[in-house]
């Protein structure tokens, strides 16, 4: 996604709070989030809408971000970050946040109602991060989803004003869709981390080992699996796709833009004959875009 965020958005704390203090040094810089913000799918579709909409995702992809820094990348006690962090998060609902990208966070959750319980989701994924490396079954799998990936999905619905039950529930499908889709993206580097997000049950079916996702390209097994994985995250992506045809205007476009990143997705791994440990799997702007047209003209299939 290509997204940008002021700079004093995210560019550590200022508290004077002794606690906080130390811990919040620990903070990306600006810089730091930025160039990961220019590599990722989440701001791409919300660079079209309407600049007070764009302001509420910039912020909240920018708390997204941070909380994903904080499980994934920082240095040093990561529990006690993601604590730090849900304390700001509970500080900016009450508009006393003192990191400024959780101050940026306060006018947005009270101006498109996000409840607490979503956001807080993100802070106990990153938790399990910490100390689930492997994930026996899908079902176990897509309970993360529900932790990591899903509340995204949702607190876009309360942005464009249609959090509704059952719109919510297609965008779970996607959420969770495009999180496996990463997944099978970044094997090799998830793996660098000593987490394998391929369920243990798969891997055995498809007799392939631990070993393997470290190779330089993939075994015809994994290839399997791989495919496997996509497939079903592709068919799980298209029983969502309806709630683009739920929505109207340029929420519809943006969601719109979301599925059609995941179906260019797919695209490539059949590509690259479902190896990504010989090549990067990217999405072609090609494809995204032929997608997108299509989705947004037509809506998802019903
Ligand atoms: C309404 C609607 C359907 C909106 C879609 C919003 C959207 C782009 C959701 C993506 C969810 C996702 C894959 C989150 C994890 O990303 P990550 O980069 O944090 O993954 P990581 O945890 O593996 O780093």
């Amino acid at each position: 996604m290509v997204l940008s965020l002021p700079d004093d958005a995210v560019s550590g704390g200022d508290s004077g709070h002794p606690d906080s203090a130390s811990r919040s040094a620990d903070l990306p810089r600006s810089a730091a989030v930025l160039a990961r913000m220019r590599s990722e799918n989440f701001p791409v579709a919300a660079r079209i809408l309407p600049t007070g909409l764009r302001r509420h995702l910039h912020a909240l992809y920018g708390y997204f971000r941070l909380v994903d820094y904080a499980g994934d990348e920082a240095p040093g006690d990561r529990d006690a970050l993601l604590d730090l962090l849900e304390l700001e998060l509970k500080r900016a609902y009450q508009g006393i946040a003192r990191i400024p990208i959780l101050r940026a966070l306060t006018p947005t959750v009270a101006e498109c109602a996000i409840p607490h319980d979503v956001l807080v989701k993100l802070i106990d994924a990153n938790r399990q991060d910490q100390r689930v490396r492997r994930y026996e079954t899908f079902e176990d799998l897509v309970d993360y989803c529900a932790l990591s990936a899903n509340p995204v999905g949702e607190a876009v619905l309360h942005v464009v004003g249609r959090a509704e039950p059952r719109l919510i529930s297609l965008s779970d499908r996607i959420c969770t869709a495009l999180q496996i889709l990463e997944h099978c993206q970044d094997i090799a580097g998830d793996h660098q981390q000593d987490r394998v997000y391929l369920p243990a049950e798969d891997l055995r079916r498809f007799g392939c080992t631990e070993s393997e996702l470290i190779a330089a390209r993939a075994s015809t097994r994994l290839r399997g699996l791989v495919k496997f994985e996509v497939d079903r995250a592709r068919r799980l992506l298209e029983s969502g796709a309806p709630l683009v045809g739920e929505l109207s205007g340029m929420a519809r476009v943006a969601v719109a833009g979301y599925v059609a990143g995941g179906r260019a997705t797919a695209a490539a791994f059949a590509a690259a004959g479902h190896d990504p440990l010989r090549v990067r799997v990217r999405p072609s702007r090609r494809r995204t875009f032929l997608e997108w047209g299509l989705l947004s003209a037509l809506g998802g299939p019903r």
